[in-house]
């Protein structure tokens, strides 16, 4: 199916089936107890309201220090491998020559929200990121390739996958709120969002 274009990015709706959403959180279930849900510091001391951790070479960080990657999870372990399940995700829908290095495990609970961004904490912004949706349904808010002006929102479901590439690559975004329950995916709610990257 062609994905709907808003403001360049891919939004590939429904493209999971149920089957598939679950096959994918066992996964991910398998690479949460290697590399457990952390809540990262901001650069300006306080709490990111998601929880985090990653798969891949790299994982992304946050303290108050900076945004990085980093290849260890705070914990000491390298981060897991990427799972085959969502390599095969980035292989059918990234048009790039490149594996991903790093697949960003995001978890948001009831209230949480992820402030209007840019990706760019990453060397090549040739490679797109790749977005995966599961569980609750997101508030994802759509910017400009540079801060301010009007922004575009629309609902993220499980099953979504959004492909930010080509000049939409640095375009602003966010998650202003989660329907919290409204899937049945998580048993006990909640929505996990995978991002795919390059990193090096
Ligand atoms: O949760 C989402 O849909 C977006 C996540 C995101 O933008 C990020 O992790 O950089
Ligand atoms: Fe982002």
């Amino acid at each position: 199916m062609t994905p709907l274009l808003v403001r360049g990015l891919e939004i590939h709706q429904g493209y999971l089936d149920r089957a598939s959403q679950t096959a994918l959180v066992g996964d991910l279930r398998a690479v949460l107890e290697t590399a457990p849900l952390f809540s990262p510091d901001t650069p300006y001391g306080r709490k990111m309201s998601v929880r985090m951790s990653s798969a891949g070479q790299y994982g992304w960080f946050s303290d108050r220090s900076g945004y990085r990657y980093v290849p260890r999870h705070p914990n000491g372990t390298p981060w897991p491998a990427i799972p085959a399940s969502v390599l095969a995700i980035w292989n059918d829908v990234s048009g790039c020559a490149r594996s991903p290095e790093c697949c960003l495990i995001n978890w948001y609970g009831e209230g949480a929200r992820m402030g209007l961004h840019q990706d760019r904490d990453e060397t090549d912004f040739d490679c797109p990121v790749v977005s995966i949706s599961l569980g609750d349904e997101a508030l994802f808010r759509i910017g400009n390739p540079t801060r301010g002006g009007k922004t575009e929102s629309l609902w993220l479901r499980s099953g979504d996958v959004v492909v930010m590439g080509g000049s939409a690559r640095l375009t602003y975004h966010g998650v202003d709120r989660i329907r919290f329950g409204s899937s049945a995916l998580l048993p006990r709610g909640g929505r996990i969002n995978l991002t795919l990257r390059v990193v090096s």
